[in-house]
């Protein structure tokens, strides 16, 4: 057995945790959910800081629940990213593998080489005093890596940096978590869906410490059960390829705007809000962006606040497959629109962001 297996059963006072997780060994779970949900508490006892007695945890096969910290090679990196303000980078970075028994040299090399991997080799020589809070928080991420986790657990690790450091980072860990390395299996809390969308394959959602909706990612944000879920995902998420100009879903076209590190030829994930989405009858001349303009059949018509959501049917090739639109009530009125109705989508290709996603199955 390997990957991740978690039972875990905690109470004190005013909030209980109850979790049960299964992550298959190399791919990533994104942990979401309220304030005050559980998050960092799961985490904690995945860590070993908390040990409650009614918890069964292995990570690779190895019953971890009785072990105390440094025995379960659990990386952990968290919004502060606590260097060693006394050693040089390199060293904050050789420290895990020196005092897993490895000689100077041959930790030193190690943390170079997760440097460079990071893409902060030229800080090598720096005290940490000397670094911004991204490239601190870059630093920390390869200092968890060179212990050779088996479990890297990362708690909100992009929340604590400003807009300019944050997308750094962010390609940091795609690099590392894309690489879906067999006998890793890593857990991140985050808040942003797009990350979750991004880094993970699985997403579990807590509320009062209990898992309210659990599986694959895109299912999850896609077809949210939860209130929390549709309030952070709300959002059209479509699975490609990216191009040149944004995303092929099925032969089909989808222009957006490219994130810096989507590559043309690499899976993607194109995001774009149901309020983006303009509806027209079949039968008129096709508005705004006419590259961006597909047919549709609508498969549902709901209220959603002071709009009505439309959702359309997830039968067809291309890129109008189970979409959500909101138009005003007027609007559904006008166009008479109804279960069945055949239309036309169209979302200006500037309100389209595409950014990479994860492969389908795991690298060999
Ligand atoms: N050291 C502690 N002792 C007692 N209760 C705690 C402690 N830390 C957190 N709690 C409580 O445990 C519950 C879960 O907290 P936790 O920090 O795990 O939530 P979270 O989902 O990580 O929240 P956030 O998104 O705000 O970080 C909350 O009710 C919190 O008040």
């Amino acid at each position: 057995m390997s990957g991740l297996r978690a039972e875990l059963r905690l109470r004190r006072d005013g909030f209980a945790l109850d979790v049960a997780l299964d992550v298959p060994d190399g791919e990533v779970l994104a942990v979401l959910g309220p304030n005050g949900s559980g998050k960092s508490t799961l985490l904690d006892c995945l860590a070993g800081l908390l040990r409650p007695a009614d918890a069964s945890i292995y990570i690779a096969g190895r019953s971890v629940a009785g072990l105390p910290p440094p025995e379960r090679r659990v990386g952990v990196l968290r919004q502060d990213p606590l260097l060693f303000p006394h050693l040089s980078v390199l060293d904050n970075v050789a420290f895990g593998p020196r005092s897993r028994g490895s000689d100077r040299a041959t930790a030193r090399e190690v943390a170079r080489r997760w440097l460079t991997e990071i893409g902060v080799a030229e800080f090598a020589d720096r005290r940490p005093s000397r670094l911004s809070g991204g490239q601190a928080q870059r630093v920390a991420l390869a200092r968890a890596l060179a212990t050779d986790p088996t479990l890297l657990l990362l708690d909100e690790p992009l929340a604590a940096l400003d807009v300019d450091a944050a997308p750094a980072m962010r390609a940091a860990l795609r690099t590392v978590l894309r690489q879906r390395r067999a006998g890793r299996v890593a857990v991140v809390v985050t808040h942003d869906p797009l990350d979750a969308i991004s880094l993970a394959d699985h997403v579990l959602v807590l509320a009062a410490g209990r898992v309210v909706e659990q599986g694959p990612t895109r299912e999850v944000l896609a077809s949210p059960r939860t209130g929390f879920t549709a309030r952070i995902a709300g959002l059209n998420l479509v699975v490609g390829e990216a191009t040149a100009d944004g995303l092929r879903v099925d032969g089909h076209a989808l222009t957006g705007v490219l994130a810096e590190d989507a590559v043309p030829g690499d899976p993607a994930v194109a995001v774009f809000p149901p309020r983006a989405v303009s509806v027209f009858l079949s039968d008129d001349e096709p508005h705004g962006s006419p590259r961006n303009t597909a047919p549709a059949t609508i498969a549902a018509l709901e209220p959603h606040g002071a709009v009505v959501r439309l959702r359309t049917r997830d039968d067809r090739p291309g890129w109008t497959s189970g979409i959500a639109a909101d138009l005003t009530p007027a609007a559904v009125a006008d166009l008479a629109l109804d279960v069945g109705s055949q239309v036309l989508l169209s979302v200006k290709a500037a309100t389209v962001d595409v950014h990479p996603a994860l492969r389908r199955s795991p690298a060999p």
